[in-house]
């Protein structure tokens, strides 16, 4: 192993790195990457928190830029090694327009893609999600499906749509010329749903059960499955990708990879209760309280009440008719191609995983029981 002042050699750039992801990719490449010189953490929006970890051996670069700002980004990447690409609008609740949407998670990735090729860094790793995939608009169900596994990605939400094309982007860029000659090398991640300390809407819904007397109400069938990954997990895999790409460009250029763990397969209203539960809230009915057609006709009118509100002010309710349509189609992931590629084991067990998150939603409001 080369000495410590070899080893500490590269520059690492996280977009998003603020994020509820980008921070634990931040702070596992500070644990588990021992080639950092150097991290720079570019986000919209930047984190108290990041004041902390530059008392460390790395320089902790934190850049306040916007991804739809060709200028910002190119100065961001100019230098690096690495580029990990976690920024970006995730918004399936209306909160944004489909154009804003559009414009970060396109625009803004397809900046950071010409911002390597013009700089000369060689590695992008793109943080894509498995609504690149579904659940399609005619609610398909994606069983224990893996990378390979025939499905009509058929899209109309801005969300999953901007996703799909700015994952195509990422891999159609592997192996163009970077400044100086040599190939970019390109892949994509794909997480189903992302649980762990700091999902914001983990937050959500646990405070909608505190506001309901302790309950929680079943709207989705407990048959309904739907893959969850730690963000632990997910932040591990990104760091051995970003490590793994040089030695392996070859296989893994080009290649997209589902994140998964050992997380078991629930409903999401059920999974959920995996931590929720031993903080307090009860899900209330052991099949849904009230029917689709009822639940479909509620998801219309906070959706019309959205439209009608907007001018005055933002209401934006969990459910919606994406939101439903998304929890009530099954996807789950069941595939070992990140083994096979690159060696990823999940870090976090389940178990290690469960509580590290029932203890954030416990030091939440001290409910620590
Ligand atoms: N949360 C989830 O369940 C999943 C998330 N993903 C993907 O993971 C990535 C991170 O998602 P989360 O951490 O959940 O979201 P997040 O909203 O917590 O983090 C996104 C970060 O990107 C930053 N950002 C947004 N617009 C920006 C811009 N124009 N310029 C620079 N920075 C900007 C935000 O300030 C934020 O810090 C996203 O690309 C998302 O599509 C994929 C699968 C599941
Ligand atoms: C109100 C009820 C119907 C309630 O059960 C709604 C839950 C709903 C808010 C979530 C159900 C499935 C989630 C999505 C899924 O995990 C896939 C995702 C991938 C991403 O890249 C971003 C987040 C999300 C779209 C996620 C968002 C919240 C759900 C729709």
């Amino acid at each position: 192993m080369a000495d410590s002042a070899q080893a500490q050699k590269l520059v690492y750039l996280v977009t998003g790195g603020c994020g509820f992801l980008g921070e634990h990719v931040v702070r596992m490449l500070l644990q588990r990457e021992p080639r950092l010189r150097e991290l720079r953490i570019f986000d919209l929006q930047l984190g108290p928190w990041l004041e902390e970890l530059k008392t460390g051996p790395v320089q902790v670069t934190a850049i306040q830029g916007d991804v739809t700002q060709a200028h910002e980004v190119i100065a961001a990447v100019a230098g690096a090694h690495v580029v990990i690409h976690a920024a970006g609008l995730v918004d399936v609740f209306g909160r944004a327009s489909p154009e804003t949407i559009h414009e970060v998670n396109v625009q803004g990735t397809k900046n950071v893609i010409e911002a390597c090729v013009q700089t000369g860094t060689q590695f992008l790793v793109y943080t894509s999600s498995m609504e690149v995939v579904g659940p399609n608009v005619k609610g398909h169900p994606f069983y224990r499906g893996n990378e390979d596994t025939p499905y009509e990605a058929v899209h109309r939400h801005p969300y999953p749509h901007s996703k799909a094309l700015a994952e195509q982007l990422v891999l159609k860029a592997n192996g163009r010329k970077v400044r100086g000659g040599l190939p970019l090398v390109t892949c994509a991640l794909r997480p189903t749903g992302i649980y762990g300390e700091g999902h914001q809407i983990m937050r959500d819904i646990y405070y909608q059960g505190l506001r309901l007397g302790g309950r929680l109400f079943r709207a989705i069938p407990a048959s309904v499955e739907h893959g969850r990954v730690y963000v632990g997990n997910v932040a591990w895999m990104h760091v051995l990708v970003a490590r793994e790409l040089e030695q392996r460009a070859a296989l893994m250029g080009g290649q997209v990879y589902f994140c998964y763990d050992k997380s078991p397969y629930k409903s999401y209203e059920d999974f959920n209760m995996e931590f929720l539960g031993p903080c307090g809230l009860r899900l209330v009915g052991t099949r849904p309280l009230l029917p689709y057609w009822l639940l479909m006709l509620l998801a219309a009118l906070n959706a019309l009440l959205q439209w009608l509100l907007r001018p005055l002010l933002l209401y934006a309710p969990l459910l919606n008719p994406y939101t439903l349509a998304v929890a009530n189609t099954t996807f789950t992931v069941s595939t070992n191609k990140a083994q096979r590629h690159f060696g990823y084991e999940p870090l976090f067990s389940w178990e290690d995983s469960r509580t590290r998150t029932i203890r954030w939603v416990q030091a939440m409001d001290g409910s620590a029981q």
